[in-house]
């Protein structure tokens, strides 16, 4: 695998080492070989793959595994046979979006109960491989979540530096009932970010956050299992919340890549919706700015998106702005909370960083950036049992919303 420099170019070795920046600063890409892939055969072998069960290879992920990390031994891989997540069409929920086709692709449907999964389980395995044992990451609660339970798989260690803002308590506990070690620290995901950074490598702590490549590399299945399910005819539009921007950056080269091999005829446009309080890349596009500059306090419901300094902006902008001609949006949390209860009960149902995915795109559809002719996926980012909190404002507003005044009985009239 090739690590090369976004800023600089240069090509970034270490062997053995966990490779997160290079050494100006920049972020870290890796490069697929794309060299004697055959876009037919490929799509025999990922159909062979699919209909076995319980291997290695027949999950979501590493079904792809030519795509994703070619040389990782398969000893090495820690699997739960993440991916191989529903996607649905739900007539109320494309009413409310305003398009002719919309398809909901369920990452809350992995085991515990993120599309975190599909970039971990390639992270952990990596770093074993490398002959890490230690396992660590900052964050709002689902990435340490999926963490804790690989390394808990793995028979490694986990330790998580948790942020004191911006957490959910049920992510917190499914982390800490992995058998994490869980460190508080001062500040949100931002300053955990800036603590890993400083001290990991001095702790031999192998860091699963998104900046490191590996996860992104993984998470780029959500695109190669959508575009499988859609049997390699994709929608117009890919439409996905945006906070660290992992999910963004990694849907863009996805899909870059997917049309680069031949399995895919052009490449869908990919819309980033932000929370309004917590919106740092939507504003930088909106102002026309070269570069990110950071919310210091995000403020939002969705807890998964509560970032004010996205590491992953610069991979956002190539993959998923200049490469698949993105656009990005805000929406408030009482339009997340609205979408969250109509995704809810059409029985899918997500955590509120997903339901910001459905708002932001009836939003577009209303100003006219997509055409209701279009079609659209949205990427449902966690589950609905995540956030208990969000589930009870968000049942409050729906009842309030669908409160009207009852017709007093009547008595019944004597025969
Ligand atoms: N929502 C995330 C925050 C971003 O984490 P990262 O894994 O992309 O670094 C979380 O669950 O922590």
């Amino acid at each position: 695998m090739r690590f090369i420099c976004m800023e600089c170019g240069c090509e970034a070795s270490g062997s053995g080492q966990a490779l997160y920046r290079c050494e100006c600063g920049g972020l870290l890409d890796t490069v697929l070989d794309d060299r004697g892939l055959d876009a037919d055969r490929l799509k025999r072998l990922f159909d062979v793959r699919l209909s076995e069960r319980n291997t290695p290879l027949s999950g979501g992920v590493w079904r792809y595994k030519e795509l994703i990390h070619p040389e990782l031994p398969m000893d090495s891989i820690v699997t739960k046979n993440e991916g191989n997540t529903g996607l649905y069409e739900h007539a109320d929920l494309r009413e409310y979006a305003g398009t002719r086709r919309l398809w909901l692709k369920a990452q809350s449907e992995n085991p515990s109960g993120s599309f975190k999964d599909n970039g971990m389980t390639v992270a952990v395995s990596h770093g074993l491989w490398l002959g890490y044992s230690r396992f660590a990451c900052t964050s709002t609660g689902n990435t340490s979540s999926s963490m804790a339970m690989y390394a808990a798989l793995a028979g490694a260690e986990a330790v998580v530096y948790l942020p004191d803002q911006g957490v959910s308590l049920s992510k917190v506990l499914q982390t800490e009932a992995y058998g994490a070690q869980l460190v508080r620290i001062e500040g949100g995901y931002d300053a955990g970010i800036r603590y890993l950074e400083e001290h990991a490598e001095a702790m031999r702590l192998y860091v699963c956050n998104s900046l490191n490549p590996l996860r992104i590399e993984g998470q780029k299945s959500i695109a190669f299992e959508l575009a499988h399910q859609l049997d390699w005819r994709m929608p117009d539009w890919i439409v996905l919340p945006g906070g660290a921007l992992s999910n963004a950056a990694a849907m863009g080269k996805g899909l870059d890549e997917l049309k680069r091999i031949g399995l895919i005829a052009s490449v869908p446009r990919i819309a980033i919706v932000q929370a309004e309080g917590a919106a740092p890349f939507h504003r930088m596009l909106l102002n026309r700015e070269s570069s990110l500059r950071p919310v210091d306090q995000p403020a939002t419901i969705a807890s998964a998106l509560h970032i004010g300094n996205p590491p992953n902006w610069p991979k956002a902008l190539r993959y998923a702005i200049e490469r698949a001609r993105g656009v990005t949006v805000s929406v408030s949390d009482r339009d997340i909370l609205e979408a969250k209860a109509r995704i809810d009960r059409s029985g899918i149902g997500c955590e509120p960083a997903s339901a910001a995915a459905l708002a932001g795109l009836r939003r577009l559809v209303a100003d006219g950036t997509i055409h209701p002719e279009e079609t659209a996926a949205c990427l449902l980012t966690g589950h609905l049992l995540k956030d208990p909190e969000a589930i009870a404002l968000s049942l409050s507003l729906w009842k309030d919303s669908k409160q009207t005044v009852q017709p007093a009985p009547r008595p019944l009239e004597p025969d």
